[in-house]
């Protein structure tokens, strides 16, 4: 059924990294729902498939990157793609306004936070811009203090220091600061300003959140953007964030599981960006078969780094794998964690992994690999106790120990009746009268209203 249309138009840019690209998709379905257009403009590297989207109307625009550019890492690529699309994007916005017709207004544009230049284009054509932050709130606040707590020494930490509190960013850890950090440094500072001061100058802030899992961060990033915040999410159970996604989903994931028994299968998947080194590979394929238990793999073409893909495994190990477990390139993920045969998920706790495994009431063992990651994971394993940390360890013998822990031993038990309790709050926010869904009311007003 076609829901009424309001008369509204509203332009979502997302950055190009699945990570980004689900939720705004899945911010693009909540608006369109209550009444708005949407055009989604999207750079040509990582675009959405428009075909799995009919209701949408999609414009690329061109991003500059070479194919050798497109494998760098995340933060090179980000500062690049910074640079090259902003005379694009400028161009397709002003069409867009050029066009937009009398019966249908163009209200404002909603972009990623990660986005430099969106704010001043923004401006200079009069639209109003709203941010899309796709972190944990907690995380997206440090982002003024991150520059001076790094140069305050916490770095590098001592043993005897190491799981204090970082003072100024809790509940992170002082050993967790040099992976938030990677090589970057001081080159992180200016990106980090930008960010802040464009978020300031804009007209609202909306988290893929909710009060239940954050609500003095929510406040607190109210205070620190002095602008509007909207803590909308997680949505995962009305709109699947596998529609938007950028590869073939391996389907035969699904009868696979259809054949084990309940709960006794753990997920095991690093997200979109993550690399693992080869010797990584092989501590968590013999740690899997040790373990004895039954695993779904993703192992994403590419993430072991110097292979194509599976290849650095003998054959002896890939008997012996196959004997428990299935590997895959790509996973339906959604549809997996909600699926009755899985029992706990390995994860690098990007924020939408820990979103969707929490909205399933999967427990985690959390191993993450740089950035909000090292955030999510303590909130996993310290805040909210629904999930076991590796602390890092890529090392078989503790591999095995995490998930027979998770999936055998009493201690896993209790973790997953944890995580039962957050999984039926978490679901209240985005129930009629909701924390989570009375903040769309209040987002699609404050949109009518720009
Ligand atoms: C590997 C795999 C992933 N997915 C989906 C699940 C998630 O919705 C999405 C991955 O998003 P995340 O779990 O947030 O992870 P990732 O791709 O690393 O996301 C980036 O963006 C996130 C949001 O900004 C950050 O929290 C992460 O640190 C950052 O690295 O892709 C699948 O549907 N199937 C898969 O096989
Ligand atoms: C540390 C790496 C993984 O090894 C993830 C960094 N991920 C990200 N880094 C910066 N901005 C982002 N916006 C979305 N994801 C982002």
């Amino acid at each position: 059924m076609e829901e009424k249309r309001n008369g509204l138009r509203v332009i979502l840019f997302p950055l190009p990294l699945q990570g980004c690209i689900n939720p705004m998709i899945q911010l693009a379905n909540i608006l369109h729902s209550r009444g708005f257009s949407i055009t989604v403009i999207h750079t040509r590297f990582n675009a959405p498939k428009a075909s799995s989207h009919p209701l949408f109307t999609f414009l690329q625009i061109s991003d500059g990157l070479s194919e050798t550019q497109t494998k760098d890492d995340v933060m090179s690529l980000l500062a690049q793609i910074n640079i090259n699309a902003e005379s694009p994007f400028r161009d397709c916005l002003r069409e867009l306004l050029l066009e937009s017709k009398e019966s249908e207004r163009v209200s404002c544009l909603i972009d990623d936070c990660g986005w430099l230049f969106t704010q001043t284009v923004a401006e200079s054509l009069n639209l109003p811009r709203l941010v899309l932050c796709t972190f944990k709130a907690t995380f997206f606040n440090a982002y003024p203090s991150l520059p001076l707590i790094r140069t305050k020494g916490y770095l590098p930490v001592s043993d005897s220091e190491a799981e204090d509190s970082v003072p100024e960013f809790p509940p992170l850890q002082k050993r967790d600061l040099s992976k938030v950090f990677g090589e970057f440094g001081e080159k992180l500072d200016p990106f980090l300003h930008a960010v802040v001061e464009t978020t300031m100058s804009s007209s609202g802030l909306i988290f893929m959140s909710c009060e239940e899992l954050e609500k003095d961060s929510l406040t607190i990033a109210n205070e620190i953007f002095e602008v509007p915040i909207f803590a909308i999410g997680p949505f995962h159970s009305y709109f699947s964030a596998s529609s938007s996604s950028l590869f073939t989903q391996d389907e035969t994931c699904i009868p696979w599981l259809g054949n084990q028994k309940d709960k006794s299968v753990i997920y095991v998947s690093l997200g979109s960006v993550v690399n693992i080194t080869e010797t990584e590979f092989l501590e968590i394929a013999c740690g899997l078969s040790n373990s004895k238990q039954s695993f779904l793999w993703v192992v994403r073409p590419g993430s072991v780094l110097g292979a194509k893909w599976i290849e650095p495994l003998s054959e002896g190990l890939v008997r012996s794998l196959e004997e428990k477990g299935k590997i895959v390139k790509w996973a339906p993920q959604q549809e997996v964690l909600a699926h009755r045969a899985i029992g706990g998920f390995l994860t690098h706790n990007g924020w939408n992994s820990t979103l969707e495994s929490i909205c399933e009431g999967v427990p985690m063992i959390c191993l993450p690999g740089g950035w909000d990651q090292m955030l999510n994971s303590r909130f996993v394993s310290d805040i909210w106790k629904v999930g076991i940390h590796l602390e890092g360890r890529i090392e078989q013998k503790e591999i095995e120990k995490a998930v027979r822990m998770l999936m055998e031993e009493n201690e896993g038990e209790k973790i997953r009746e944890r995580m039962k309790v957050l999984k039926d709050e978490v679901e209240k926010s985005v129930k009629l009268g909701g924390s989570s869904f009375q903040s769309i009311e209040t987002l699609a007003n404050h949109i009518l209203l720009l």
